[in-house]
């Protein structure tokens, strides 16, 4: 296995900066807008942009939530490995509210079509906006595109990036991971 850095832990915290600042740009004071990370590792992403946000440029508080997709899976029936869901935590109302759904990465689209399905239990958003820190160009299944993309990796397939995050990893970083 081989493993080449895609963007080191700088490179991250620039890229946050400006995905920070292309929120402020749509969303103002986020009066209307709730932030939903998909879990497991689109919620590091959230936490951050929230904390950025809110202590780096003064926004007022945001709200945040994590939905877990794994029973929406367009696949879940059809993997021999016992499931492990996480968490869904929305303690609070999407009806007429603009989501933006956080991911790492985005590849297939399959996990964005899971969790289109999965917010429906919660209301009915005005609208519902992407952003991923990795997007895998040229592998989509679905015609899912984010709104806002920290990068832009073309991997083929076999390859997989990872995206590690310092309050679980260690350290931030993107990975190539080649088999
Ligand atoms: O666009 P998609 O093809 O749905 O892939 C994107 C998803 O893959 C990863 O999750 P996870 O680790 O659960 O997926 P994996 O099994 O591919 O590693 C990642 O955190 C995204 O949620
Ligand atoms: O490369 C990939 C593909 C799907 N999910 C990931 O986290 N990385």
């Amino acid at each position: 296995m081989t493993q080449k850095v895609l963007l080191n832990s700088k490179e991250v915290n620039i890229i946050l900066h400006r995905l920070a600042c292309q929120l402020i740009e749509k969303h103002l004071d986020f009066k209307d807008t709730i932030l939903v990370g998909i879990q497991p590792r689109g919620t590091f992403l959230a936490e951050r942009l929230k904390e950025m946000l809110e202590n780096e440029y003064q926004t007022p508080e945001i709200q945040l939530g994590y939905l877990d997709i794994t029973f929406f899976r367009d696949d879940f029936r059809r993997t021999d490995k016992p499931l492990e869901a996480n968490k869904t935590k929305i303690n609070f109302i999407v009806e007429n509210k603009k989501v933006i759904f956080i991911d790492d990465v985005l590849f297939t689209g399959r996990s964005i079509r899971a969790a289109l399905t999965a917010i429906q239990s919660f209301g009915r958003p005005s609208e519902i906006e992407l952003l991923v820190l990795i997007d895998r160009r040229f592998s989509r299944n679905l015609p899912i595109q984010p709104d806002y993309r920290g990068r832009q990796v073309d991997a083929i397939n076999g390859e997989k990036v990872k995206v590690n995050w310092k309050e679980n990893d260690d350290e931030d970083g993107v990975y190539l991971i080649t088999n």
